[in-house]
């Protein structure tokens, strides 16, 4: 054992930044080898030199190697082994000292997995699926191509204020059109698969391999099956996704087919997301465990850049649990946080502890310290994390510096006000996902907790599904999960999925549901990616600059404009949601994936394709600010066509109306003479036109009547206005339902086809089919309402306008 102990060791030393004691402890203290922790292998005997490492003179140096060393140590000494008193003070990289805990289990080497407590989002860990040794790789931190490298302070001079960040292998700086390249090549949502290999138990009851894995993004699943005369018989079902990571791919590799390249467009105003989905024993946690260690550390090493030092740019962590569908601090004692939307729409997490990181080590120690709080549940811990969803948050932020004035005046708020978001990751661990479709489990309680898992992975879906599709209204009120993640699902988002697959023939029911979900958030991604990332972003600012109004991050903008982000597609959406639906209703279920993979296709044709208005509509957002002048433009022509060739339509282009309307409100204020209406709403017009015949007309007037009649004139416009705008936004609402409304038919055909297949689980279809009932009847229910309330209005605005003719 001693060679490979001396190279577990190496590397733990490397991941702690002491790759330079390696060679003292090959020294005298590898005689101590093994005397530490015992009965864990190759790599124990390595964490039994390092206390005699740390204690002679030989080992660190500096008060810092020391603690980092003490650390390696204190996590390494998970069989609650005391130290020896030499190194026993405690070490405080932080102002809070941290629970008990377990250790970071495979932050540090994946060997040791598996035998430690519940890890890094560690929902639901399986004591008996150990894998193999030999299958896994121990993976030290190797700095990321895609990182820059670590500039000295020397070189800080050479580098000026507007040069942005990271590129593939560069040393410098690059610019921002390179950052705007860089953005828009990283998929808006990226799909990937990993396949875990066979573990001990599966291998030794000789279970099959169900999966093979035939290139980077294809695989295919062979499912045994049974017929009817009980001849056994396999069924192939072939897919293809962005990536597919084989059993061999190491945790570093995950880390940089998925991770990594977004980790820079975070410093550009990116939220991003990423989450393991698949069963229990799948591989999620395995997964996603060393992610965020990960991402901190280029994180860190981005902020350490001078272009985002200069200006001041932090780090700041959170973690929390979503349970029963309620939320719990993992970094504050599991309080009880609330949700809440403030006036920009934002959500905020009240109460959430957010800390400030500027070094992995303790990046490390809070993930430790959030998992340790999930697994110390007061009841029932590893039930209760079995059915909850980790997200540990990493934000950039930009500090503000205060004044003394104005801290003065701020002296009692939060600090959070001198800070400024810019962008996040949110790492997010599932519930495994057959949870939700558990139907042999007796006990109530944890059926209900079922069902909302599966709420929330399927909001989640539809969530993605309406972010990739560039859809105005995106359901996030469908679930806790999808709420919480509200704002890193609007504006310049990114996602990524990574679904895990166990490989044995007996999951093969789980891998190819798990594939399914996969495939459905994959599917309307397909040749639209480029032209999406392009339709929102550039757009949002080029209103913002036009009116001359101050930059907001991009994400904000695109919240704080809903009207306008109407405004772009006022004419074509009906017509879009026609032909989506004609494509629908075709659909037909592929019965080699179970997937409805034609509609979705047929989407990616009418997209790109023909459908007029959208093609042109492509073309001019990719072009930014002009674009948009000339876009409105073409709502005008295209509007001016439609009267043409339809003199009774009256409906108009929504705004434009609004705008002419006031001018026109200017123009009548002066003249007081009549109104030239031009293309108002069909009521509207009729209010209008007795307002028209109220209005005093002689020229003999006295000059009181006159005035009083401005006055009414005027407040009757307000009026007018008010029904206009509310009428716009009917509109808008009931295409929004149209929108709605063929999402969730899609959903349920769907749905259909899956329950068709045989060994379809009917506990699965009902809760599903309920969660889109009631989402079609909530939508129907909503804009019933907005009718009824209209309808109202204008018949008051009627009676009115009648009594003021009477008069
Ligand atoms: N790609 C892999 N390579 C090596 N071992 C793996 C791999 N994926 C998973 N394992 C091992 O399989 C076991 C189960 O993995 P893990 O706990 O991550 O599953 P999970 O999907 O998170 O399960 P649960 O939903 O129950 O939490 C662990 O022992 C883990 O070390």
């Amino acid at each position: 054992m001693g060679d490979s102990s001396d190279a577990v060791m190496a590397r733990w030393l490397q991941s702690a930044g002491l790759q330079h004691l390696a060679a003292s402890s090959a020294g005298p203290a590898g005689d101590q080898r093994g005397a530490g922790v015992g009965g864990l292998g190759g790599g124990a005997g390595g964490a039994g030199m390092l206390p005699s490492l740390l204690m002679q003179g030989y080992g660190p140096q500096s008060v810092e190697e020391k603690q980092r060393l003490y650390m390696l140590l204190r996590n390494l000494n998970f069989n609650g082994e005391s130290l020896p008193a030499s190194v026993s003070e405690p070490y405080t990289p932080t102002a809070q000292k941290f629970g008990s805990g377990t250790s970071a289990e495979g932050l540090y080497s994946p060997e040791l997995r598996g035998e430690l407590g519940a890890g890094l989002l560690d929902l639901h860990a399986m004591d008996d699926t150990g894998l193999l040794s030999e299958d896994v790789d121990s993976e030290p931190f190797e700095p990321s191509p895609f990182m820059p490298k670590e500039i000295d302070d020397d070189e800080d001079d050479m580098i000026t204020g507007n040069q942005l960040g990271p590129a593939d292998n560069y040393n410098a700086v690059t610019s921002e059109k390179e950052i705007n390249t860089r953005e828009n090549n990283v998929a808006k949502i990226k799909v990937v698969v990993r396949k875990r290999p066979l573990n001990r138990k599966e291998l030794s009851r000789k279970e099959d391999d169900a999966v093979a894995v035939h290139d980077s993004s294809s695989l295919t699943v062979y499912e045994p099956k049974l017929k009817v005369d009980l001849t056994a018989y396999v069924e192939q079902h072939e897919f293809c996704f962005d990536a597919v990571l084989d059993e061999d791919v190491s945790n570093d590799e995950v880390y940089r087919e998925t991770v990594e390249p977004i980790i820079p467009i975070i410093f550009q105003r990116t939220k991003a997301t990423c989450f393991a989905y698949g069963q229990t024993g799948s591989g999620k946690t395995y997964t996603m465990q060393p992610l965020p260690l990960r991402a901190a550390q280029d994180m860190i090493r981005l902020l350490n850049q001078p272009v985002y030092r200069n200006q001041n740019f932090k780090l700041w962590l959170s973690y929390f649990e979503i349970y029963g569908g309620k939320l719990y601090d993992l970094l504050s004692d599991r309080r009880h946080l609330l949700m809440r939307e403030d006036g920009k729409k934002q959500v905020c997490i009240v109460g959430l502890q957010e800390f400030e990181v500027s070094d992995v080590q303790v990046v490390r120690e809070y993930i430790e310290r959030g998992n340790a709080a999930r697994s110390t549940g007061s009841t029932g811990a590893n039930e209760e994390s079995s059915r909850s969803h980790a997200i540990l948050q990493l934000a950039v932020k930009k500090h503000i510096i205060v004044t003394e004035t104005r801290r003065q005046r701020d002296r009692d708020a939060n600090e959070a006000k001198n800070t400024k978001a810019v962008g996040k990751i949110s790492f997010i661990d599932l519930a495994g996902s057959e949870r939700g479709a558990d139907t042999t489990d007796n006990d109530r309680q944890t059926r209900i907790e079922g069902a909302e898992i599966n709420k929330s992975l399927l909001a989640l879906k539809e969530c993605i599904r309406a972010l990739d599709n560039d859809q105005i209204h995106i359901p996030f009120r469908g679930s806790k999960l999808t709420e919480v993640l509200r704002d890193s699902f609007v504006g310049n988002s990114r996602t990524v999925m990574i679904s895990c697959i166990s490989p044995n023939a007996g999951s093969c029911e789980h891998t190819l549901n798990t594939l399914r979900y996969a495939d459905r958030v994959k599917s309307l991604s397909k040749g639209g990616n480029t032209r999406k990332e392009q339709s929102t972003a550039p757009t949002i600012p080029s209103m913002r600059e036009s009116s001359s109004a101050p930059s907001y991050p991009l994400s904000v903008e695109a919240e704080e404009v809903p009207n306008q982000i109407q405004e772009k597609r006022p004419v074509d959406i009906s017509r879009r949601g026609a032909e989506n639906f004609t494509s629908n209703s075709s659909m037909e279920p592929d019965r080699n994936n179970f997937s409805m993979i034609p509609s979705y296709s047929n989407r990616g044709k009418e997209e790109n394709g023909a459908s007029g208005l959208n093609d042109r509509e492509r073309v001019d957002f990719s072009s930014g600010r002009t674009v948009y002048n000339s876009k409105a433009q073409l709502i005008q022509n295209s509007a001016n066509a439609q009267e043409d060739e339809k003199v009774t339509r009256v409906s108009p282009p929504r705004r434009k109306v609004i705008r002419e309307d006031k001018s026109e409100k200017q123009n009548y204020m002066k003249k007081d003479s009549g109104i030239e209406a031009s293309r108002p709403g069909y009521k509207v017009q009729q209010v209008r036109q007795l307002q028209q015949q109220q209005r005093p007309t002689s020229a003999s007037a006295s000059q009181v009547s006159s005035r009083q009649s401005e006055k009414e004139s005027s407040c009757d416009d307000v009026e007018i206005d008010a029904i206009l705008e509310e009428e716009e936004a009917l509109i808008a609402a009931h295409r929004k339902e149209i929108e709605n409304t063929m999402e969730i038919v899609r959903e349920e055909m769907n749905l259909l086809a899956e329950v068709d297949q045989p060994g379809s689980l009917i506990d699965d279809y009902v809760t599903q089919l309920s969660f889109l009932l009631s989402r079609k009847a909530a939508g129907l229910v909503s804009l019933q309402a907005r009718l009824s309330r209209f309808q109202q209005r204008l018949k008051e605005q009627e009676i009115l306008s009648r009594k003021k003719s009477s008069r």
